[in-house]
């Protein structure tokens, strides 16, 4: 079935697995999710103008144009791996529990100044958003960046097998979807299965060396590895300022002034500078790349509005950012209002982080702290100072009487709280 499902993907002009999307003669896969059994749009996608369209409901099938698979998402997975492997090229997978995005397209930014290069489109990086991103290799790829996200135990291993990558990078472990890990052991064990994958296929590994478990378990797997960001490290910078955006001082010794807000990020800049520097991009070229880099989609992102001065981080919340981007705000000038909604698959462990977020923002600086979400009860009952809105819509309220002028505002949820909604408050 591989080689008939192949020779159709090669005359097609891409995959889609949405009619809502669904560009000429791409080849249509059919996916259940929650909300559809999309085998019912398969009469659709050829109406729209799909070349083929794969189903795993035999009782959709009218001509020779509907390929029947046994389970269309494992076909899609299949499809991308048969894909991969006809290309010899450096594939980088890169996963860790923050900072994947940003890494990615900063990795891609710097690698595009000497290769043609294919990356993970914003963070399509889960079980179906690998195999769209290697389904995208043309004859003309020179190099592939493949974000990897997981929730459990087990997923980057899966990715791995579709992906195959012959580099790795893990950004930082940290607290971030501990209920479906487990804990913080999960976290390492089920990130790592990166650096278990490109051990087996004799590739490199970049390491963040402030993390000393990765650079054990690096040390111990492969025999070449490139660390950043310290002094010892194979690529070496120096963190000059994080305010208002990070300032460093490049191996070369040459000052970059960024647009990208937030300490935490130097590291992240340290990654695809060490992954540039190993492909030979020269430095002053990737230097550039990582000035003109621009956060998007409420990623830490600086928004001017009127004389306040918004941190917008409201695209994903865990512990370990949390105190991150807590600690950089805190070292702002000025009047400082730090707004902070619920964090989100925690698990057992989600009262206890959210008090510690409390206990965080009682001993800093800060000039007021507001908490918002049924989860951040626990973080108000450990600062008696801190304001408390269980709901968002009576926040909003209070914020526009509030007519903050002058201010420095954070705002840092999970995603499924969507606080930038909140914009409109200012
Ligand atoms: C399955 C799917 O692709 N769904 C997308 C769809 O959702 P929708 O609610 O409409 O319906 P269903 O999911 O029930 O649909 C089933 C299929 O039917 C298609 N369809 C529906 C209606 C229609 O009129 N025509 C149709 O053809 C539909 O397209 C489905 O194929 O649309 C939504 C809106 O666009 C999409 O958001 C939804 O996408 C899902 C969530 C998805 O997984 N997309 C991947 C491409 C992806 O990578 N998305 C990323 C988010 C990744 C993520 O959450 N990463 C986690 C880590 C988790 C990894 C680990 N668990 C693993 O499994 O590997 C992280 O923390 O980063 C993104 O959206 O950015
Ligand atoms: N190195 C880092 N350490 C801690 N927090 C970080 C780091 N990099 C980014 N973050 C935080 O994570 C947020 C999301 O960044 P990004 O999208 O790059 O991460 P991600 O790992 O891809 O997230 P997701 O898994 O949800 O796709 C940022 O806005 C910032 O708050
Ligand atoms: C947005 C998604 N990738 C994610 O990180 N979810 C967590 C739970 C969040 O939004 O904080």
């Amino acid at each position: 079935m591989i080689d008939q499902l192949y020779s159709v993907y090669l005359r097609s002009t891409g995959v889609s697995t949405d009619t809502r999307t669904l560009q000429k003669d791409n080849l249509w896969f059919a996916l259940k999710g929650p909300n559809f059994n999309a085998n019912k749009f398969a009469d659709k996608a050829l109406e729209l103008g799909a070349c083929a369209v794969v189903i795993d409901d035999p009782a959709y099938a009218r001509d020779n144009r509907y390929l029947v698979v046994e389970d269309g998402l494992k076909a899609l997975q299949q499809l991308a791996n048969h894909h991969r492997k006809q290309f010899n090229i450096p594939v980088i997978g890169i996963t860790g529990s923050n900072g994947k995005t940003t890494t990615k397209e900063l990795v891609r930014d710097v690698l595009a100044r000497k290769f043609r290069v294919l990356a993970t489109l914003g963070n399509f990086n889960n079980h179906i958003g690998v195999p769209l991103t290697l389904l995208r290799l043309t004859a003309n790829t020179e190099m592939a960046i493949v974000e990897m996200g997981a929730n459990f135990v087990g997923d980057i291993a899966q990715l791995c097998a579709i992906a195959e990558p012959t580099f790795g990078l893990i950004t930082n472990i940290g607290k971030a979807h501990l209920e479906g890990f487990g804990g913080i052991e999960g976290v390492f064990k089920g990130k790592t299965e990166l650096y278990e994958h490109v051990a087996k296929q004799g590739g490199v590994l970049f390491v963040n060396s402030r993390n000393q478990r990765l650079m054990e378990k690096a040390g111990r797997l492969v025999s070449e590895i490139a660390t950043y960001p310290d002094k010892d490290d194979v690529y070496h910078a120096e963190l000059i300022d994080a305010q208002p955006f990070v300032k460093l001082r490049a191996r070369s010794g040459k000052v970059v002034d960024t647009q990208i807000s937030g300490s935490y990020n130097f590291e992240n800049i340290c990654a695809a500078l060490c992954i540039g520097a190993y492909f030979g991009v020269p430095e002053n070229e990737a230097l550039e790349a990582i000035a003109a880099y621009i956060p998007e989609n409420n990623r830490s992102q600086i928004k001017q509005l009127g004389s306040n001065t918004v941190v917008m981080d409201a695209y994903n919340a865990n512990p370990t950012s949390m105190a991150l981007a807590l600690q950089n705000f805190a070292a702002k000038p000025g009047y400082k209002v730090a707004i902070l909604g619920d964090m989100f698959e925690l698990g057992e462990s989600a009262a206890e982080e959210h008090a510690a977020v409390g206990s965080l923002t009682a001993g800093l600086a800060l000039d007021q702290v507001i908490f918002c979400g049924e989860l951040m009860k626990h973080a108000y009952e450990t600062n008696e100072k801190a304001e408390y809105f269980e709901d968002k819509q009576e926040l909003a309220t209070y914020l526009k009487g509030l007519q903050l002028q002058d201010s420095q505002i954070l705002i840092k949820g999970s995603r499924g709280m969507s606080l930038e909604t909140l914009l409109e408050s200012f």
